[in-house]
């Protein structure tokens, strides 16, 4: 059931105008960052119960996706993280294809598995995790 709701635009201009892009293109433009692809989840504010759009690194192996709540190695989680939490369905878009999934963290072995990929997909993640003692969280997207 694709998720709806009054969407709010994050108050991070890159992220918005970011998100903008890739939403008003149909997934065509804005889905790379250091020529590294990009993906658009859509998560419900466990407050305001508004859609939040999100750009992130694009992880994805054997056709399922994970996402990764790095916030640049920040010392606390991103907002759209305890969104998740509080309500794991999300949409998750993939250039011109959007997907109803439950996000579902990974800890453990799991974690270590996807870790290596979401590293091998964008190598900063290694660095983000570096500079910060909080453990950089993963999400496995299923689909719904
Ligand atoms: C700025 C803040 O955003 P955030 O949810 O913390 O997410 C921060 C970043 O992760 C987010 O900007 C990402 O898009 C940044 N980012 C990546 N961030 C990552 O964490 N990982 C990535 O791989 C990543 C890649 C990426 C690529 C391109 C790009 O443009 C941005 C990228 C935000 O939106 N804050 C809002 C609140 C949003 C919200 O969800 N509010 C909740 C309530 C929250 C509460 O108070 O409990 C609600 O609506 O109910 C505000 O301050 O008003």
């Amino acid at each position: 059931m694709p998720l709806t709701g009054e969407y709010e635009p994050s108050p991070s201009k890159w992220a918005a105008d970011q998100a903008e892009l890739i939403e008003s293109s149909d997934g065509t433009k804005g889905t790379t960052l250091n020529g590294r692809p990009v993906v658009l989840l859509t998560t419900r504010g466990a407050k305001s119960g508004k859609l939040r759009k999100t750009p992130l690194m694009r992880v994805e192996h054997d056709g399922t996706y994970a996402v990764v709540a790095s916030l640049g190695g920040a010392p606390k989680n991103p907002v759209w993280y305890y969104n998740v939490k509080a309500d794991p369905h999300v949409e998750l878009r993939d250039g011109q294809r959007k997907q109803d999934m439950v996000a579902r963290e990974v800890t453990g072995e799991e974690k270590t598995a996807w870790w290596e990929r979401a590293v091998a997909a964008y190598p900063d993640y290694a660095e983000y995790q570096k500079n910060t003692d909080r453990e950089i969280p993963v999400f496995v997207l299923e689909l719904a």
